[in-house]
């Protein structure tokens, strides 16, 4: 399976060191102002996912047809704030927001997102709290995660596998229809069948 994933966030709230930790298990401190689409294999549950990261410099809470661009691309979003960084935080909502009214997910209102509050080690400047990250999660239907992509590698590793669970299933819900919508479905296929058949 491959997965289009997209990192995004404020400027300097670690976007680059979640993904070249994921990438190569090192912290190297300094990332320069890269946008590079990254590819990444690993395996999970017995199944091959090819991961490709977009890691985005720009800030996408304002709305351009390239950031439209990027949300139609991507199978799922980590949304990214330094939890030592109030006004980062608050731009996460915006981008549930965009991403949710850009994104066309037919049959389903599941959003693979991944919230992350990054820099866990500079817990002596926080000003946004676990809770209130865990219940803009919960409110969004988003998995929260917090993590220091200076410190932790595995941390980091649940971010992206979290993230590929969640897409395999809203992949896996795209294919086959169900509950409700999917019977109201599969019903109005078979009487369409009828209705041409009896001509
Ligand atoms: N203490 C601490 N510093 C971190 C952590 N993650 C990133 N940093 C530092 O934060 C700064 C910004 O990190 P980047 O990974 O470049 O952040 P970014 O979001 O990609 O930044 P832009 O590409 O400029 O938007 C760098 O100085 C990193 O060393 C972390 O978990 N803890």
């Amino acid at each position: 399976m491959d997965a289009n994933v997209v990192v995004m966030g404020s400027e300097s709230v670690g976007k680059s060191a979640l993904t070249v930790r994921l990438l190569t298990r090192r912290f190297i401190g300094e990332y320069g102002d890269i946008e590079s689409i990254y590819s990444h294999n690993f395996e999970t549950d017995g199944r091959d996912i090819t991961l490709n990261i977009w890691d985005i410099y720009e800030d996408l809470s304002v709305e351009t047809s390239l950031s439209e661009k990027k949300i139609q691309w991507a199978d799922g979003f980590i949304l990214v704030y330094s939890i030592c960084d109030r006004a980062s935080f608050n731009i996460v909502s915006k981008l549930i927001q965009t991403i949710k009214s850009t994104k066309d997910y037919l049959n389903t209102d599941k959003v693979p997102i991944v919230i992350v509050g990054n820099k866990r080690d500079l817990h002596h400047r926080r000003t946004v709290s676990s809770e209130e990250g865990r219940l803009l999660a919960l409110k969004a239907d988003c998995l929260f995660y917090e993590v220091s992509a200076a410190e932790n590698y595995h941390s980091v590793l649940m971010v992206f596998h979290g993230l590929v669970d969640r897409i395999k299933d809203t992949k896996l819900a795209l294919k086959r229809p169900s509950g409700f919508k999917g019977i109201v479905k599969s019903m109005s296929a078979v009487f369409a069948r009828r209705r041409t058949d009896s001509f």
